[in-house]
């Protein structure tokens, strides 16, 4: 069901000062900041060539990065994104296992204008997976 792996999520305390280490001591392409207030957070997207790393910062009130930080507080890796052709044929397919899609189960758009879910950590060794539906 999965495919490419889209982006390895890292939760960070300061997105500006995350954005300067990468972009000066790893000498990443760091592209801009994006607040996503639907979701709780503000975003950057550094390109690695076959994938991406997302840079994650709380935004507003019931943000679930705020809880993450609280318990982590220098950051830490805090989701993997895979790809999925169908998402809706995905969630079906999750549902029937057991497995727990996060929320009332319907997608949501993400960062990149597509349709995400997430999948509950306990049911997948205590990593946070989400998925996004890529196209084509
Ligand atoms: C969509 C925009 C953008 C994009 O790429 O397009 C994004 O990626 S936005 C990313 C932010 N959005 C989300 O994370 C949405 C899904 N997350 C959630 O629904 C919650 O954060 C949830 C359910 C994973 C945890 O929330 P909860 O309130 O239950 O927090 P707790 O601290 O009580 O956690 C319960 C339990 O789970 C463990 N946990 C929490 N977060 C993670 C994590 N990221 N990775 C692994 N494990 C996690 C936490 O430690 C608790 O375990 P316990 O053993 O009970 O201590
Ligand atoms: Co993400």
């Amino acid at each position: 069901m999965i495919g490419r792996l889209n982006h390895v999520a890292i939760a960070v305390p300061d997105l500006a000062a995350a954005s300067a280490k990468y972009r000066e001591q790893l000498g990443a392409n760091v592209g801009a900041p994006q607040a996503l207030p639907e979701h709780g957070v503000t975003v950057v997207f550094i390109d690695t060539g076959n994938s991406k790393i997302e840079l994650l910062e709380a935004l507003g009130e019931n943000s679930p990065i705020a809880g993450f930080i609280a318990k982590n507080p220098a950051g830490g890796v805090h989701h993997l994104c895979f790809e999925v052709g169908d998402i809706a044929q995905a969630v079906e397919q999750l549902q029937a296992t057991g497995a727990r899609v996060l929320g009332d189960g319907r997608a949501r758009i993400g960062a990149h204008g597509n349709p995400v879910v997430f999948l509950h950590p306990k049911d997948f060794h205590g990593a946070l997976i989400e998925l996004e539906e890529v196209r084509g």
